[in-house]
């Protein structure tokens, strides 16, 4: 074997920052290499801290009735032996878990829930906010009594009358409702998919139920859970969700959570939908009612007008044009919500909160005036003076036109590690910080004593070889910024595993990012066979929220991949995706997915000066992402951009800019009138960013909407072309068979309608055979690995392309009219929306200059290697977004007519002007 590289150069200092507990280098060190392999399997080794919880004031805790026994009525399918097996896993996880800090604060930290409106919660890393308080609030008797017990008014929801009797001012009607059963329904979100999943599966197993029971998850295209009969958010009564199994403890992306707020009766997790399988499958069913699934903020593809979050996800708030029922937009189904990871300030995340807070001061206040009233006008809003509900149930009114929901306050949990926690306390009324103090394992932190240089995969390779030849076993987990850089390492890691000199043990490498099947992604928790190392390679989709078992070791490379609005030396400014280092926050999350199951070793591949001068927060998504998507969707919520409830004010110059997008698009009328136009209104219907509802809209007229509906599917999904070292060639045969002259945006629809005839044709050829069995399954997935396709990519593509046509159908238009072999109508239509992303080729036959807003021709703009415009010489292009790497690269290009450009309304200086005034109070502003 060659000579291991040389490790990166270390210091032995520790974090001052961090709160965790740190071990001097060297007895750490010892202590780890004493750890045999096999005590390794059976000790985790390492003492929890002792935890205390430190909050403002104590109150005195409620009389606390008999524990709740947790039933979970719906495991009776289970046989006797797997009810006994998942009892004795739920037993010894649980015991686990009693030595977690949070549970030992328990009592403490429920009653200051139940005694606020609002509560944040700051606690180290692995203590056990996500998986414990959930758990604490489902259980705890102290909880169960205070949502059993407090019987309280109902709010009649019968069929829109609750927003209609608001708007004209009529009180809601009081109900008879007996005290509530219990339990209480719990929604915890995450701003990514995979935690979700893998903290609800953990939750149901430490509560010893079946996942998609009590316990369940609901992310984009995915759900386990049981839904009342009559699904969620509006028609019967509540309390339905009370039914046996209901779920109860409910995991959801931030992105299910907003688009439960515009109400699609369907949900992102219709019970229609088929439960979440083991595999990808072709069988997830297409999501009933309106196209829920698109913009979800939970892995949807990234898109120009929507902002990139962590990962390069889309994140703005979900689209909807449906005008929400009252048990939507009040979140009527939930009692607490819990908002966890509120550091990560995606886009999804600040919508979120502005709207909760608005949704619990109507609460708050409909609670109060129904009590008042279920008191016969008694005005005490004393809450502990409302008994067993007995004074409410002398109020009647009709049952037979019964179809309320329970009416109480909504409870708030915002939770994280690493928050600024006086910010979100005072956006919530000073709402009381809890401080848990204490971890379950101690981390070293070690910082490279010298910059280790500009390239990351070398020095992480060096790192990961290091630990591997030196240290004692356990698992590495390996964070870099994006999947070229991912791939490039999980390539050069299995070369040198060739080269291992006998007696050392295998290195399994596993690559974990975005655009991996979810059954890729999830392999990386498979337990490690004896004898091998697992090395972990991510993005920070792993950095927040997930417990991998047996991770010991964490390497970061300080570096994550954003979308930002960059400025230009020439003046303007450009958003584009970059590779920059991580926040101080992001570093310590990072550190804590070691020391969870084990005392754990974080390296960082950047001096401790390096890391000082990083800021100590991620800037919010808010703002530097374009705001055109979400501004539109608050307008049509009923809410003035202007004076949304904002965490963080987002810029004005992006204000600014977003307004005159949608000026441009024609969403609302050129000046400074921000009401809603009927092209607006039709955008609104499409839940895409209004960029590409543009083009869809130019599509109906151009009579090439077959064509639209394919490109804009697969724009959504992401890039089904798997590009890495070891599939590039295939990647670029793969570009040749498929390839249009027109560029990047026809040849992705050719190679989506190539897939769908692959699977029409394996559903021919297996009559017998339903979409998601195997035989089918396996002829499209074989088909894709031929292609280095991606299979999740292009099935996410197929469902978005039949809710779309649905939803163009739903608006009077024919989905399927076809430009035939006229594609420039196509062109067309992308510079309607695209006209942003326009660029001139320049004399030197290389480089292009956007339309719009100049580049320095230093700066240059250059056509991405992956396009299959690349080196064309193409005159005018349109492109869906810029990296910023050495140069400034366009990735996914088509070629357009410079003319099919000037109908664009509003480019003119005067627009933006009218706008900027409207800001400076200098012009009227009309608002809706
Ligand atoms: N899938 C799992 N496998 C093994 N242990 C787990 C798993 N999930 C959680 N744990 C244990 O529970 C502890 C608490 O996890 P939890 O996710 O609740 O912590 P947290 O405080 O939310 O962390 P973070 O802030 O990093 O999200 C972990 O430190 C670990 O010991």
């Amino acid at each position: 074997m060659a000579r291991p590289p040389t490790s990166v150069d270390f210091s032995d200092e520790s974090d001052p920052d961090s709160n965790e507990q740190v071990f001097p280098d060297k007895t750490e060190m010892a202590r780890l290499k004493r750890r045999s392999r096999a005590d390794q399997d059976q000790d985790q080794d390492g003492q929890p801290v002792s935890s205390t919880i430190s909050v403002p004031t104590m109150t005195t805790a409620r009389p606390v009735p008999k524990k709740r026994k947790i039933t979970s009525g719906a495991n009776t399918g289970l046989t006797p032996e797997e009810r006994e097996k998942m009892k004795r896993t739920s037993e010894r996880l649980k015991n686990d878990a009693q030595r977690l800090p949070v549970n030992e604060a328990k009592d403490a930290l429920v009653q200051h829930i139940l005694d606020n409106e609002t509560v944040v919660v700051m606690a180290e890393t692995g203590s056990g906010k996500s998986t414990q308080i959930p758990q604490l609030l489902y259980s705890h008797p102290a909880s169960v009594a205070y949502f059993r017990e407090r019987g309280q008014p109902t709010f009649n929801n019968t069929a829109s009358s609750a927003s209609k009797s608001q708007s004209q001012s009529q009180p809601p009607r009081l109900t008879l409702r007996p005290p509530s059963p219990g339990p209480i329904s719990i929604a915890i979100t995450q701003p990514r998919r995979l935690p979700c999943v893998s903290l609800a599966n953990r939750v149901a197993e430490e509560m010893g139920v079946r996942l998609g029971d009590e316990v369940g998850y609901a992310v984009r295209f995915e759900s386990k859970e049981r839904v009342p009969a009559h699904g969620y958010g509006g028609g019967k009564e509540g309390g339905k969700g009370k039914e046996r199994g209901v779920t109860k403890v409910r995991f959801c992306t931030e992105g299910v959570l907003l688009r439960e707020l515009s109400n699609h009766a369907s949900s992102s997790s219709s019970s229609k939908r088929k439960r979440g399988d083991d595999e990808d499958s072709l069988e997830t069913a297409t999501p009933s009612g309106t196209a829920s699934s698109f913009g979800s903020g939970s892995g949807s593809g990234s898109g120009s007008g929507a902002g990139a979050g962590a990962d390069g996800k889309s994140s703005s708030p979900s689209a909807s044009t449906s005008t929400p029922d009252e048990a939507s937009r009040l979140l009527l189904r939930y009692d607490v919500i819990i908002i966890d990871e509120a550091h990560e300030r995606t886009l999804n995340t600040d919508f979120l909160l502005g709207s909760l807070k608005r949704i619990q001061a109507e609460r708050r206040e409909l609670t109060r005036r129904l009590r008042r009233r279920g008191r016969g006008g008694k005005q005490d809003e004393d809450r502990d003076g409302q008994g067993s509900g007995d004074e409410v149930q002398t109020v009647t009114t009709n049952p037979a036109t019964y179809r309320g929901f329970e009416m109480r306050e909504l409870k708030l949990v915002v939770m994280s590690a690493t928050i600024d926690a006086e910010k979100f306390s005072s956006f919530f009324n000073s709402a009381p910080i809890l401080y848990i103090k204490g971890r379950t394992y101690p981390v070293v932190i070690h910082h490279a004593q010298a910059d280790p240089g500009p390239d990351k995969v070398q020095a992480a390779l060096r790192q990961c070889l290091k630990i591997h030849l030196d240290l004692p076993p356990g698992d590495v987990l390996v964070f870099m910024p994006g999947q070229e850089e991912i791939d490039s390492l999980v390539k050069s890691l299995e070369q040198c595993n060739k080269q291992l000199p006998p007696g050392i043990d295998e290195i399994l490498a596993a690559p974990l990012y975005r655009n991996l099947s979810d059954v890729k992604q999830r392999q990386v928790f498979n337990t490690t066979p004896n004898h091998k190392r697992k090395i972990v390679v991510s993005t920070n989709i792993a950095e927040t929220g997930l417990t991998i078992p047996k991770i010991v070791y964490v390497v970061d490379s300080g570096l994550q991949k954003e979308k930002n609005v960059v400025p230009l030396s020439k003046g303007g400014t450009v958003s584009a995706l970059q590779s920059l280092p991580c926040s101080r926050a992001a570093a310590k999350q990072r550190a804590g997915r070691a020391g969870r199951t084990a005392a754990g070793v974080c390296y960082r591949l950047y001096t401790k000066l390096d890391y000082e001068m990083r800021p100590q927060e991620t800037s919010p998504e808010i703002q530097r992402a374009d705001l055109a998507s979400a501004l539109l969707q608050l307008m049509a919520w009923g809410q003035k951009p202007l004076e949304f409830d904002y965490l963080d004010q987002p810029e004005r110059f992006s204000l600014i800019s977003s307004l005159r997008q949608l000026m441009q698009l024609e969403a609302i009328p050129v000046g400074a009138s921000f009401t809603i136009t009927p092209v607006g209104r039709q955008m609104l219907h499409f839940p895409i960013n209004p960029l590409l509802a543009k083009v869809l809209i130019a599509s109906f007229k151009l009579g090439c909407t077959s064509e639209v509906v394919d490109i804009i599917a697969l724009r959504e999904a992401g890039n089904p072309i798997l590009e890495s070292y070891s599939t590039r060639e295939q990647a670029d045969k793969t570009r040749r068979a498929f390839v249009h002259r027109d560029g990047d945006h026809m040849t992705g629809m050719n190679v989506l309608r190539a897939f769908l005839e692959v699977l029409e044709q394996a559903r021919k050829e297996n009559p017998q055979a339903a979409a998601g069995d195997k035989p089918v399954r396996k002829a499209v997935t074989d088909w894709c690995n031929e292609h280095s396709l991606s299979f999740r990519v292009l099935n996410e593509a197929r469902l978005l392309r039949t809710q779309l046509q649905q939803l163009v159908k739903s608006t009077g238009q024919d989905p399927k009219v076809s430009a035939g072999e006229d594609s420039s109508r196509v062109m067309q239509c992308l510079s309607k929306g695209l006209y942003m992303n326009a660029a001139r080729l320049q004399p030197d036959g290389l480089s292009y200059q956007p339309v719009l807003n100049r580049i320095s021709d230093k700066d240059g703009l250059k056509i991405h290697p992956s396009s299959v415009l690349v080196g064309k010489k193409v005159p005018t292009i349109v492109y869906d977004e810029i990296a910023l790497t050495t140069n400034y690269y366009a990735h996914n290009v088509s070629a357009i007519e410079e003319a099919w450009l000037s109908d664009i309304p509003g480019l003119s200086d005067t627009s933006i002007q009218s706008v900027k005034q409207s800001f400076e109070g200098k012009a009227d502003v009309v608002m809706e």
